[in-house]
């Protein structure tokens, strides 16, 4: 019988943990009497996405991503509507998508999900013709990552750096946004269009939202004052930004938005500059994950409660 074809992208210039053990990790983990493994290091922008392109014309089995949700987005928006099925290992600053689908940061583990090959279909997003799997932004978060693009320290530090010198920078806009059940217009301090619950990096933007409900979760958060700026991020970081009063969350499948000149968005973190007029709509189910059970998924909550709980439970003793 033939082997089953799987490519390994590498991207070499994502987050900042090494990824000099990565081949042999994961050469020694998939069964080479059943399957081919490629091994392709990324040289530029973009190069994940024509050499996931060639995989999925090839009919690969699946394509591994090793990076951020950068190199997520390049792979996977060529694997979307394909048999190809998309793994990550989780090598990024913020790590995104990973996260939301309870993919491990830890490498080894991670790996140990796609070689027990339990896929997951999931909705992806697409705004003027870009693909985005977790979130597209058009306010503060677009900003930000026009920044971090051009910074050459990469990490969750970096977004740390880069978030506190763009809110002294940042001007809100105002958008026109027309949804499936009505319109409004605000100014905004972030425009947030969710597929993913979170930007990365535990950044809740969107808590309830779901990767396979065919729906685009919006948040808009209008603009803050200096005052509102610490409440805001611990609600951001504790799934409760949804009680800030300066939120309005909008379900969805289509959205129109329409601001005063054309500029920046991000997708997945990446930032494109685009019109002044911005389609925005769900495609359901359009892309295979490799992701844990949901047994998984919540034996790893509770694992997470109970150490909570323990802490919290040691710290009152
Ligand atoms: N060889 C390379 N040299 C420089 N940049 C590259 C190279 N290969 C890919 N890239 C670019 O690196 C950028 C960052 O990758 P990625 O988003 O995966 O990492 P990150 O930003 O650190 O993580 P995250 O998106 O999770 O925050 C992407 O825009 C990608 O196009």
């Amino acid at each position: 019988m033939a082997k089953d074809k799987v490519c390994l992208i590498i991207n070499p210039a994502s987050g900042t943990d090494s990824k000099k053990n990565i081949p042999e990790d994961v050469a020694s983990a998939i069964d080479q009497k059943k399957q081919d493994l490629i091994i392709r290091v990324t040289g530029y922008p973009e190069h994940a996405t024509e050499i996931a392109r060639q995989a999925a014309k090839k009919k690969y089995k699946y394509v591994i991503a090793a990076g951020g949700d950068g190199t997520v987005n390049e792979v996977a928006r060529e694997l979307v509507n394909t048999d190809t099925i998309l793994g990550i290992l989780p090598l990024g600053s913020g790590n995104g998508l990973a996260r939301d689908l309870g993919i491990p940061i830890d490498i080894e583990k991670a790996l140990e999900i796609i070689i027990n090959a339990h896929t997951r279909k999931i909705d992806y997003g697409v705004a003027n013709g870009h693909i985005f799997f977790c979130t597209c932004g058009f306010g503060f978060d677009a900003f930000v990552s026009g920044r971090f693009a051009e910074d050459k320290k990469r990490g969750p530090l970096g977004y740390v750096r880069n978030v506190l010198e763009s809110v002294v920078d940042f001007r809100a806009e105002e958008y026109e946004i027309t949804y499936d059940e009505g319109s409004l217009t605000e100014k905004a301090f972030i425009l947030t269009c969710a597929n993913a619950s979170q930007y990365g990096n535990e950044a809740y933007i969107a808590p309830n939202a779901s990767m396979d409900d065919g729906m685009m979760n919006v948040s808009i958060l209008k603009p803050l004052n200096a005052l509102e700026i610490p409440q805001t991020t611990i609600q951001l970081f504790t799934k409760n930004i949804e009680k800030n009063s300066k939120m309005i969350s909008l379900l969805t499948q289509k959205l129109h938005i329409k601001r005063a000149s054309p500029g920046l968005m991000h997708m997945d973190g990446e930032p494109v500059l685009t019109d002044s007029e911005i389609e925005v709509r769900v495609i359901p189910k359009g892309l295979n994950v490799f992701t844990p059970t949901p047994s998984e998924i919540n034996e790893k909550k509770r694992k997470e409660n109970e150490t909570i709980f323990n802490s919290l439970t040691r710290w009152f003793n």
